[in-house]
């Protein structure tokens, strides 16, 4: 199979979908991967370098677009819709549920979407997630504490407090991949930190995880409102697969919090679970500032830490690449299911059922449209 991996072209996203390694595992197995030049350089990968591995170097984003499989790290952007083609097999982060005129497109050039986000093993782990999910967890902590210092616009504590000085509070909601992780760096920092979630059993992992060292408290709307009266930092990190984030956090309960105190909301790809994070912000903006309250919502954290990122997420998807490029995708997903899980359109249909609610579109069954 042909495989074109287009240079990203979102505000400050320096990851790329393949690294040199992934490339030559690929052409290991007869496959031929097109390159576009200058794609790698921004995780400190070299044209050279793929060319090394066995790659063919394009130009021009269309010609890396043109082939059978494109693969890609984040969702395609309204400029790069005029690249899709019937049969195209896409392999990205899609995060259809927040995107309408994304979902439009590629149900109209009848994509094969496949999102690495709903990959879904049979245990309920979204593998293909997992590795980016640590990253932005890490990174949410950091950043909060970042932002918690005056001349970035907040409040003015160190998470870690000092001898004689309270330390400071970290609510996190949602004790998943990013819940945990941003957890692990929060407590490194000396921060006291809570995780709030839904599942009870999620919350006995935490505790056996974690041990008095965190406090877990179950979420629901009054255990919200409580914990983020006193919380200097606020981290969203709820999922419910390829669904559209619940707005768990209302404007009034943003409006109790303290003047100074930060929201870094992970979730935001999805939608956000903050009814005041009502925009998607960049790394160049990252944060503003409502009801006093500093709000950080940057859909692509991982694209901060690229050489990191880059090299984490070959080292998952290029597994499956390589099911999807020796097999065709319709006999890699029947084979597996987790591969299946992630095909988000097919055909000209949704085949996503949380996308077709967000959407309010006809959902189609993708097994029975590949035994069509
Ligand atoms: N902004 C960015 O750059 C990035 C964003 N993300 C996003 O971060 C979000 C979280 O991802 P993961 O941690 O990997 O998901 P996960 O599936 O590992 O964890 C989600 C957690 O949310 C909990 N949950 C569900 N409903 C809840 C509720 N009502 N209240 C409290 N907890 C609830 C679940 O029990 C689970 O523990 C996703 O939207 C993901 O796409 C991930 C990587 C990068
Ligand atoms: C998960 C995702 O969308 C990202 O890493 O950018």
């Amino acid at each position: 199979m042909k495989i074109g991996v287009p240079k990203e072209i979102k505000n400050n996203e320096n990851r790329v979908a393949m690294t040199p390694a992934g490339v030559m595992s690929l052409m290991s197995a007869g496959h031929e991967v097109v390159v576009e030049v200058g794609a790698g350089i921004g995780s400190g990968f070299f044209d050279k370098e793929y060319e090394d591995a066995g790659a063919t170097l394009v130009k021009t984003a269309s010609e890396a677009w043109s082939q059978e499989m494109v693969m890609k790290v984040k969702e395609p952007l309204e400029e790069e819709f005029t690249h899709f083609h019937e049969g195209l097999i896409l392999f990205t982060y899609l995060h259809l549920a927040p995107e309408p005129e994304l979902t439009k497109a590629l149900i109209d050039y009848k994509v094969v979407a496949i999102a690495y986000e709903t990959v879904q093993a049979a245990d309920g782990t979204l593998p293909l997630l997992t590795p980016m999910s640590e990253v932005a967890g890490r990174m949410a902590s950091q950043i909060g504490a970042q932002f918690l210092e005056k001349s970035k616009g907040g409040m003015g504590i160190l998470l870690g407090g000092i001898p004689g000085v309270k330390r400071g509070k970290v609510t996190i909601i949602g004790g998943g991949v990013v819940g945990t992780n941003a957890a692990k760096i929060a407590m490194g920092l000396g921060a006291d930190v809570t995780i709030i979630d839904l599942s009870p059993g999620r919350l006995r992992e935490l505790d056996d995880i974690f041990g008095s060292s965190i406090n877990t408290i179950m979420s629901n709307p009054l255990n919200i409102a409580r914990e983020l009266r006193t919380s200097d930092l606020v981290i969203g990190a709820v999922l419910i697969p390829g669904a559209k984030a619940p707005k768990l956090v209302t404007e009034d309960m943003v409006k109790d919090m303290m003047d100074g105190s930060v929201i870094v909301d992970v979730a935001i790809d999805q939608g956000g679970i903050f009814e005041t994070t009502d925009r998607i912000t960049t790394h160049d903006h990252p944060t503003y500032e409502k009801y006093g309250v500093l709000h950080y919502a940057v859909a692509n954290m991982p694209g901060a830490v690229p050489r990191t990122s880059t090299i984490g997420l070959t080292n998952v998807t290029v597994p499956y690449a390589l099911q999807l490029a020796n097999k065709g995708y319709k006999k890699a997903s029947l084979d597996n299911e987790a591969l299946l899980k992630g095909i988000n359109t097919l055909g000209g249909f949704v085949t996503y059922k949380a996308v077709a609610e967000a959407h309010e579109l006809e959902y189609c069954d993708v097994f029975e449209l590949l035994n069509e």
